[in-house]
């Protein structure tokens, strides 16, 4: 064996059975080095250039004192939830990847001293794949995120079938954002967290320990949002404060002139697919009433939204078109297992990886070039589909409008705030199978158990509205 792998410390406990006690090599400091700056490199050279400047924010690789990371790691330990503890955290190799907290304020460059509020949102898919190669007509229908509610609620990771659906909030229509924001307030899962002066107030810190109530949430919110105003407390307060809360943040999605090449990627993805999913319930309702289906307005050009989707779109192919690519990248490989670094799999992801995600053709010449772009594009895009947004609101007073800083107002305040994304490392290549797997499993699931008692989806999802209405505010 390589005789640089022979230092102890490198070596952990995996596991034993009866007769075998199994030891695992863990990476070397220069391979968590080089996984930690293509982490940076990905974020300054691609998704800065997709979502823009001010929205991405890729840190630093820094050196950390064992010692300190050592103490750091018991000392943080029980705050972990149980669900995440099965990972180990890295004390071995001293580095680490060093971020700004985006759940401050991005456009002051001094501490702010003023009392913040972040919504983070995890989005997630926002379109209906429009690929030929896909074989189940029920994902022309239905958005993954819809899909993958039951398969999620069958094998315990929620309770409950959510009733929030990303095209709704990528719609650009304000009305179906107000019902998805209120959705995500009644079924947070891992897609909604609001934090008050960097503690967790809202959401789920895990599975087990949602923290959800209205009431509360309305009371944290209600200085900022009614800083001066004697309102008085109860369900007609909660209603008014998260309300407001709704309307400031579908404001702020909707804001943004940032520049960002996403724009390039228009002539191709451009806004493709069914515009609404036929199982959300804002759909339902509406054709239950007999109206059509709501236009799809738009999302403002400069807004983050819209700039995401343009990246999740990168996925051309969808999955069931993407993953014979996949095999036939592999094929190479298994012949010229050399080749893997020429073909920048594992990074270094720089200027030249970033122009080849451009090339938006889907006409196959056979080549392992043609599949390699593809495989890249889909690596890419599936990073925007699981990216989080941060929203960072602090009160500012009326007259502040000599301040250059975004503004947003709300009925009786007003807010500076800014918008980040989080958690842009590129998706592994190795995990292409595991989404062709999942892939399947949530079609299957879907077709055999809820399509077919549509009825029965029908009465869980209304089952607060019996005849199948819902009541939206103007917004
Ligand atoms: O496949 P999905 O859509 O379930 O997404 C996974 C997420 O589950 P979600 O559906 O958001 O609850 C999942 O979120 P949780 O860890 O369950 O909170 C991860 O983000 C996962 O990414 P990775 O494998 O850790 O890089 C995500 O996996 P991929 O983005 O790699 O598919
Ligand atoms: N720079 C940051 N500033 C503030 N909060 C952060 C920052 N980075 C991460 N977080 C918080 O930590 C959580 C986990 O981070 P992140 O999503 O990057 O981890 P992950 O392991 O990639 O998660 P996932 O399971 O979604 O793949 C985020 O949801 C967010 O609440």
């Amino acid at each position: 064996m390589d005789e640089g792998k022979m230092d102890e410390n490198e070596w952990g406990y995996h596991g034993e059975g009866n007769k075998s006690l199994v030891v695992a090599h863990a990476q070397t400091s220069e391979e968590i080095f080089q996984h930690l700056q293509n982490i940076v490199d990905f974020g300054k050279n691609v998704m800065k250039e997709f979502l823009g400047e001010n929205y991405v924010h890729c840190g630093e690789v820094v050196q950390l004192p064992l010692d300190f990371v050592k103490q750091l790691c018991l000392k943080i330990q029980c705050e972990r939830p149980e669900s995440r503890c099965d990972k180990d955290l890295d004390t071995l190799s001293g580095y680490a990847l060093c971020l700004p907290n985006l759940a401050r304020l991005q456009t002051y460059h001094f501490a702010e001293h003023r009392p913040i509020l972040c919504v983070e949102i995890k989005p997630k898919c926002g379109f209906i794949p429009f690929s030929s190669d896909v074989t189940h007509e029920m994902k022309h229908k239905v958005c993954r995120y819809c899909m993958h509610q039951h398969l999620k609620v069958a094998t315990g990771k929620w309770k409950q079938i959510s009733k929030y659906c990303p095209l709704d909030l990528y719609s650009g229509n304000k009305q179906r954002m107000y019902f998805a924001l209120k959705s995500l307030l009644q079924e947070a899962q891992n897609n909604l967290k609001i934090f008050k002066n960097g503690e967790l107030i809202y959401g789920c810190k895990d599975a087990r320990s949602p923290v959800a109530d209205w009431s509360e949430l309305a009371h944290h919110l209600k200085p900022f949002f009614f800083p001066s105003n004697g309102l008085a407390s109860g369900p007609h307060c909660t209603r008014a404060v998260i309300r407001e809360l709704v309307r400031v943040i579908t404001r702020v999605l909707l804001s943004g002139s940032d520049k960002g090449r996403a724009g390039t990627l228009r002539s191709g993805p451009g806004l493709r697919g069914p515009p609404v999913c036929e199982a959300s319930p804002f759909s339902r309702s509406l054709r239950c009433q007999g109206k059509n289906t709501p236009e799809r307005s738009g999302l403002p050009k400069g807004c983050l939204l819209y700039k995401t989707l343009q990246v999740q779109m990168l996925d051309l192919l969808d999955i069931e078109g993407l993953y014979p690519l996949y095999r036939r990248v592999e094929r190479y490989l298994e012949e010229f297992p050399e080749e893997r670094k020429t073909l920048q799999i594992d990074g270094p992801y720089d200027e030249a990886f970033y122009q080849r995600l451009l090339d938006l053709s889907t006409e196959d010449d056979g080549t392992v070039a043609f599949a390699l772009t593809k495989v890249q594009q889909y690596r890419v895009a599936m990073t925007a589909k699981d990216c989080s947004i941060m929203i960072a609101l602090s009160p500012c007073l009326q007259d502040a409008s000599s301040d250059q800083r975004p503004i947003v107002p709300s009925s009786r305040s007003r807010f500076a705030f800014s918008v980040s994304v989080l958690d842009l490392d590129l998706k592994p290549y190795e995990s292409i199978p595991h989404q062709y797997k999942l892939d399947g499993k949530i079609v299957n699931y879907y077709l055999k158990t809820v399509h077919a008692k549509d009825a029965t989806v029908m009465s869980a999802r209304f089952k607060e509205s019996e005849d199948c209405t819902l009541v939206l505010h103007k917004v």
